[in-house]
């Protein structure tokens, strides 16, 4: 994007004007404001009326997705060309849930989709046998926990469906997630299971991941002290990854591997045997019904024109927020206690793809791209955070995520949920004026010196942006299209801002760094001259782990 562009600077002088205008203006200018600003699919409703735009400012962002071709690029991806081009890799998670209908898409001339349905099928015969309790460990018993070993895309992408869905929990299956290398994690998980009855996920799209593969080895000894058996692995350890070698090295079979490819990338690798675990949960048709909503989101993502295409608006209305209008921040805020890991999942999703500033050809970019993404349950926030959102000094964007249907009954509750969601979405916008503040004040009869000394501190300045995503229920269906909702937005946003969204060089360093001070934190070793701060705080961690030790 030509940030010297007419087309830009247009945009910066609108974000301008905007800034002296008021949401709720707009909204007592245009009745018709929600109406024109939200977008239903299926049972789905995304409504972004609530922020700072207007017809021309739509219009305007609508020209930049245009002028950035954002549809050629949406058909590139769709299509198999080689998008993520620092890795010369096609970027293919959509074909995971195309569910074949005779579809062909090509990578290097090979039909990805055989493969795709290959694996698929291999998934829903372990979910099944598992099921059934045909599966079973080395005492012969079947198994009830399963264990993914894993980390960043192959752990938060199915640990946070894992959370959302577990009301659709099958046959008393269980599902653990381990993805720190800190030992206290795999101690906990491990300590209450059966070793008889545990089968281990491990899953990895490069199999080198040391945190993964550490905890692997654990697992695998832990399983060994109570079976003394070589031969047990096979019957409680499965592989996911792309590295089918490494995986053999480590002493998983063959036959126990699911296989991935290098154009899915991590973060986006749910709707693959990464999956294994979700679908193991809450079984292989429900893990279909997670595929079919995502899906349904792609149809419409492809075939929808950009005005009404609600990927396309989420990802232009973040780029206004962000690039134009200056917020560098986004909260994720659900209102639903099965989307508690959602803000976590897409921190991922969103800051490991489009935290970058140099564009696709290594130019640095001379404008904000993507932001910092935080938040967590929406109600438990307003009792923590939210007063920063109210009335801090930076503007942080909101997106408010809730189902109607809430699949517990007990009285009140949902309503109280959500009258809070939409009073936030409101007091957000409109807040109260000094003016407000002095008249509920003067009305319970307080002292003028006690309403002046108070009144600045109730002022909400408002004017506060927020998106809101309503869905009838937080069901398979619909959380396979709300994920694969942000996922286009990201995709689309990345276009925009012409990163390359599907690496992530920036989390290489610090691990070739760690390596590199891995054998230094050994008590025999010296460490190594270097900055005088790391140095230091390596000399107290080994003088103070030596104590430790020596400690009776
Ligand atoms: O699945 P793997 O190869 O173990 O990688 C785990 C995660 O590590 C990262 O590469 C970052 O270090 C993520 O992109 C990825 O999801």
């Amino acid at each position: 994007m030509n940030s010297k562009s007419t087309l830009w600077q247009s945009l910066e002088a609108q974000a301008q004007d905007s800034q002296q205008s008021r949401i709720d203006t707009l909204f007592d200018e245009n009745p018709q404001r929600f109406n024109q600003y939200s977008i239903r699919i299926n049972n789905l409703l995304l409504d972004y009326s609530k922020n700072l735009i207007s017809d021309q400012t739509m219009q305007l962002l609508l020209d930049l997705a245009k002028s950035s071709e954002v549809e050629l690029w949406r058909e590139k991806m769709f299509s198999g060309e080689k998008i993520n081009v620092t890795e010369q890799r096609a970027v293919l998670h959509t074909a995971l849930r195309s569910m074949g209908a005779g579809s062909k898409v090509y990578v290097d001339s090979t039909n990805i989709m055989d493969e795709v349905s290959f694996e698929l099928k291999k998934m829903e015969n372990l979910t099944k046998s598992v099921h059934a309790g045909e599966w079973k460990g080395y005492s012969g018993k079947p198994i009830k926990d399963i264990v993914n070993i894993g980390i960043g895309g192959s752990n938060l992408g199915p640990q946070m469906v894992t959370e959302a869905l577990s009301k659709y929990q099958m046959n008393d299956i269980n599902v653990h997630y381990i993805s720190n290398v800190d030992s206290q994690q795999i101690a906990q998980v491990l300590r209450p299971l059966n070793p008889e009855q545990v089968l281990f996920i491990v899953s990895s799209k490069t199999f080198t991941t040391k945190e993964t593969l550490t905890n692997a080895k654990t697992a695998r000894n832990w399983l060994l002290a109570y079976s003394f058996d070589e031969s047990s692995v096979d019957k409680h350890f499965v592989a996911v990854t792309a590295n089918q070698e490494a995986a053999i090295d480590f002493g998983i079979a063959p036959q126990n591997i699911y296989h991935m490819w290098d154009w899915v990338g991590g973060r986006f690798s749910l709707w693959s045997a990464i999956g294994l675990p979700i679908a193991l949960h809450i079984g292989f048709d429900n893990f279909v019904e997670l595929l079919k909503g995502a899906r349904d989101m792609d149809n419409h993502f492809r075939t929808t024109p950009l005005e009404t295409n609600a990927p396309v608006i989420l990802a232009l209305v973040g780029i206004w927020n962000n690039t134009f209008m200056g917020s560098q921040a986004q909260a994720i805020l659900p209102y639903n206690q099965c989307l508690h890991m959602f803000s976590a999942y897409l921190q991922q999703a969103e800051m490991e793809s489009n935290g970058k500033s140099v564009n696709r050809e290594g130019e640095h970019i001379p404008y904000h791209t993507g932001g910092t993404i935080w938040g967590q349950l929406g109600i438990n926030g307003q009792h923590a955070f939210y007063q920063f959102l109210h009335q801090g000094t930076s503007i942080v964007p909101a997106d408010f995520i809730a189902a109607v249907e809430n699949p517990t009954a007990a009285k009140g509750h949902q309503e109280y949920l959500m009258a809070n969601l939409f009073a936030q979405t409101q007091a957000l916008m409109t807040g109260i004026s000094e003016e407000q503040v002095r008249e509920e004040l003067n009305a319970k009869s307080l002292p003028q010196e006690a309403i002046d000394k108070l009144a600045a501190h109730k002022v909400h300045q408002g004017n506060r942006p927020s998106n809101t995503i309503l869905m009838d229920k937080v069901s398979p269906r619909n959380l396979g299209a709300l994920i694969a909702l942000y996922e286009h937005k990201i995709f689309v946003q990345g276009i925009i801002w012409e990163i390359c969204s599907f690496d992530q060089w920036g989390v290489e360093l610090g691990k070739q760094l760690a390596n590199n001070l891995l054998p230094q934190l050994d008590a025999a070793n010296e460490v190594e001259a270097q900055d005088s701060s790391t140095m230091g705080l390596i000399g107290f961690y080994k003088d103070m782990r030596k104590n430790i030790k020596k400690a009776p």
